[in-house]
């Protein structure tokens, strides 16, 4: 997929945001990510991020925007949750996303994995977007073909680098190394960080629990809450 192909897909740079509520979650089900998307577009995001097949279908008939899909599921055995096999890549097309989210992280063989994940993705005709946690996946994913390299695992392998706030360094690293969009994903809570991402050179910053995960935004003001009334 060229350069120019993945602009048509956005158009333009911005903010895409991640609608996810998982089974254990409260905003699971029913249409609220759906809701939660149309709210998105409403205030100018310019896709959406969401995962499983029902809220994929559901965010589709919702909204015109581009969606980035992704399975997350978990294999006895193994590490890797975000869209980990064929079946998930599948199902993620047929539900109409455009772009497809793989970890493509260097463990248990994935790499090889990834490749044909990717090679499929293409032949259906959806993009990829590279979920990794360090530099030299995101160099490994651009060279297997991914369209898309988010940072969006950096800080979950126990090998990436540890923070509580978003990996600006893996963004700025990768966007200057990089040929295809860098997408900055995972921990960003402001809107100054958001603008930051950009600025460190990703051409699209996503937003997810900041935005769509009621229980951890209303965490975060209980711990602040709490601090002053114990
Ligand atoms: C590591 C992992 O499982 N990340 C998932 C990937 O899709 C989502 O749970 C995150 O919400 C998403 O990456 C957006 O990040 P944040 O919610 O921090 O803005």
């Amino acid at each position: 997929m060229s350069n120019q192909q993945i602009e048509r897909i956005f158009g333009k740079r911005g903010l895409i945001v991640s609608c996810q509520a998982l089974e254990d979650e409260p905003l699971h089900g029913g249409d609220a990510m759906a809701k939660m998307a149309k709210a998105a577009h409403q205030s100018g995001a310019i896709g959406i991020r969401t995962n499983g097949v029902a809220d994929i279908l559901a965010i589709k008939e919702a909204v015109d925007l581009p969606v980035i899909g992704l399975i997350k599921r978990n294999i006895p055995g193994s590490d890797v949750f975000i869209t980990p096999t064929l079946d998930e890549v599948k199902a993620i097309i047929e539900a109409g996303a455009e772009i497809v989210a793989l970890d493509i992280t260097d463990r248990e063989d994935r790499l090889a994995q990834a490749a044909l994940l990717i090679e499929y993705a293409h032949l259906a005709g959806a993009a990829v977007m590279a979920d990794v946690s360090t530099f030299e996946e995101g160099i490994a994913a651009e060279k297997l073909g991914a369209d898309f390299i988010g940072t969006t695992l950096s800080g979950y392998t126990p090998y990436s680098t540890q923070l509580k706030g978003p990996d600006f360094d893996l963004i700025r690293r990768l966007s200057e190394a990089v040929q295809v969009p860098v997408v900055a994903e995972g921990r960003i809570w402001t809107p100054e960080e958001a603008a930051k991402a950009l600025e460190a050179g990703a051409t699209y910053v996503v937003v997810g629990s900041a935005i769509t995960r009621p229980q951890l935004i209303t965490a975060r003001y209980v711990e602040a809450v709490q601090k002053v009334v114990g």
